[in-house]
């Protein structure tokens, strides 16, 4: 059987590599920047099975996905490999190469050149890894895994570097990023002036980009001045003199700058990149982590000057997030490169596995509602929990989605106050924009799969369901629940169709989610529903009963106190 082996690598190997298009039914690597890739696909395809097919496709297509070849039905991820020393702090080094890597979605495998012993403080101490043992490592890696960046960033000693080298001589075609680590902020030295031949001699030469900060490019420089933007430009070209096919001189630490303004220069063009000055102290970590997502977006094909604009712009946004958050006592704390640990330490959120119980009151809001009674959503929200609401839907069909925005988080905080959770009709991207606690999506609006992949495991998912076959795709799907009507005629839904309470004992029989009922429910008829015998029947949920009337407290406490009748009375 003819094999197939497609492989996209970044544009400057191409440079280094064999032609195209790869003679059908032979293993062929090609390599292609994406945009190149997207026009040949077809090209590629015709070569391929369909299942190659399939795993090609969604390799340039998807954002972010770092698929970078596909082998039969195997696919091959992106890959970076670090070569960096471990900072125990968790915020620099090997370790900010693994989050870097993982947030921007490519593997990274790592080779580590010394142990450091470091806190928010400063160093306390370093172990250096012997020679041998890194040449090890390396060839752990290389012999077996396909790598496509190398990055690197602690060199503790000369016989290191010198290792690495050899092991670059060895695949050529690896991509290479040099941050060229030599004191960590904290003033302390990571790598000392013995170093600096090799790695102008020798390292600088083979690198795709190098990317000191201030005090690394002066040192590389002999003790150049670097103090202004011009200094900046002046140093890069210097710099560019060396070797590398690109240099980015990063302005971290320019005194009296109100941007972080970064010069990159690609032996033609000088490009300053410039981003707000985020205010925090929390940025121990940050060349460590820009080089790495260079080396990401290379490895999934970016060109240079894109794969640092994106580095860029992640270090900023991870920086802006975590502005305030405190890991340790010392003057510069490490940043969340997942943009999560501020939510969570806000103890706001408490991350609570959906209980289904909380379906039991389940009360949905309607713009136009609330516009006939002239009231504000999050009043409308807060009279309905004050009288027993257990979970609220905001419903808001006509709103605006910048005021959808702004009255989602305003009743997310009354729910919160309340632990009541806070679902979204159809509008994931307002659910993510608001945090609010998940979706309800019906059978017409973003598919549950497509809902959970961009909400991720811990929110709520409900769908709507009329039939056994709805209920058991949304459990296939991964929903939580589901929502079941109409069970009455309504005026809330145009030409919704009745199932009666037969079409929704139906349902909850088939259905191994928990299921809300919904559909003309109000206190007159919550008892009968509720007693049609399903297990999993959890609760109701209103609209018109609550919203449509004078009081919505009044009723919602009619409501609940029919609910917890029936309730009292099976048990
Ligand atoms: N306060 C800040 N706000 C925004 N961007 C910043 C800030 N500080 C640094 N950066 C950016 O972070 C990146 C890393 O630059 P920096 O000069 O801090 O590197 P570094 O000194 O090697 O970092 P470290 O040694 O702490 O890992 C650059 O793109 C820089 O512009
Ligand atoms: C291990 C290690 N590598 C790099 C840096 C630079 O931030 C650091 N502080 N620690
Ligand atoms: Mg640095």
């Amino acid at each position: 059987m003819a094999s197939s082996f497609c492989t996209v690598l970044p544009s400057h190997v191409l440079a280094r590599k064999a032609s195209f298009p790869p003679a059908p039914s032979e293993i062929f690597r090609t390599s292609l920047a994406p945009e190149r890739f997207r026009r040949h696909r077809r090209r590629f395809l015709q070569f391929s099975c369909p299942k190659v097919v399939r795993a090609v496709s969604s390799m340039a297509t998807r954002e972010g996905a770092a698929t970078v070849a596909a082998e039969g039905s195997k696919i091959r991820v992106a890959h970076v490999l670090t070569v960096a020393g471990s900072d125990s702090g968790g915020g620099a080094g090997i370790q900010a190469d693994l989050k870097a890597c993982g947030a921007r979605g490519v593997y990274c495998s790592t080779v580590i050149t010394a142990l450091t012993a470091q806190n928010t403080a400063g160093v306390q101490g370093v172990n250096m890894v012997s020679e041998e043992f890194v040449a090890e490592q390396l060839k752990s890696v290389l012999s077996d895994m396909h790598v496509d960046v190398v990055k690197t960033g602690m060199l503790p000693s000369v016989g290191i570097v010198k290792v690495l080298l050899h092991s670059l001589n060895e695949f050529p075609h690896l991509a290479l990023v040099v941050d060229p680590v030599m004191v960590s902020t904290s003033g302390d030295v990571l790598a000392g002036p013995s170093i600096l031949e090799v790695f102008r001699e020798e390292l600088l030469p083979r690198a795709d980009i190098v990317t000191p900060n201030l005090r690394e490019a002066s040192t590389l420089l002999g003790g150049k001045q670097i103090e202004t933007v011009a200094d900046m430009h002046e140093a890069a070209k210097l710099l560019h003199d060396m070797g590398p096919r690109n240099v980015l001189v990063k302005g971290g630490d320019l005194p009296g700058s109100f941007d972080a303004v970064d010069v990159f220069f690609d032996g033609e063009e000088f490009y300053e990149l410039r981003s707000a000055r985020v205010r925090t102290h929390n940025t121990h970590g940050t060349g460590c982590t820009l080089a790495s997502c260079i080396a990401a977006e290379l490895a999934k094909g970016s060109p240079t000057l894109s794969a640092v604009k994106v580095a860029k712009r992640f270090v900023e946004t991870a920086l802006d997030y975590s502005k305030e958050i405190v890991v340790g006592d010392g003057p510069q704390g490490p940043f969340d490169h997942f943009l999560m640990l501020k939510r969570e330490m806000q103890g706001s959120r408490k991350h609570w596995i959906f209980e289904p119980s909380r379906l039991f009151l389940y009360a949905v809001t309607d713009s136009v509602m609330n516009k006939n009674w002239d009231r504000s959503i999050t009043d409308a929200v807060k009279a309905a929990i004050e009288g027993g609401a257990t979970i609220v839907q905001l419903r808001e069909k006509e709103a605006e989605t910048g005021y959808f925005i702004e009255a989602a988080k305003s009743c997310l905080e009354v729910c919160r106050s309340h632990g009541v959770s806070l679902l979204i009709n159809d509008r994931v991207d307002v659910a993510l924009a608001c945090d609010a606690d998940g979706v309800h999506v019906g059978q017409s609006d973003m598919p549950v799969r497509v809902a959970r992949a961009l909400l991720g495991p811990d929110k709520i998912i409900g769908v709507s369901c009329k039939t056994p076959e709805q209920a058991h795709r949304a459990w296939t799907d991964g929903a939580d629940y589901i929502g079941c009507g109409g069970v009455y005629p309504t005026n809330t839904k145009a030409n919704n169709k009745t199932i009666g309470l037969d079409g929704l004992k139906a349902v909850c029989l088939a259905s191994k989610l928990p299921v809300v009922a919904i559909g003309g429910i109000g206190p007159s008829n919550a008892g009968a529903v509720m007693e049609i015998g399903a297990p999993n029947l959890k609760g109701v949920a209103v609209v018109s009963a609550l919203f449509d009337r004078e009081c919505i407290v009044e009723e919602a406490r009619k409501l609940r106190a029919t609910l917890d009748k029936g309730k009292t009375s099976n048990s």
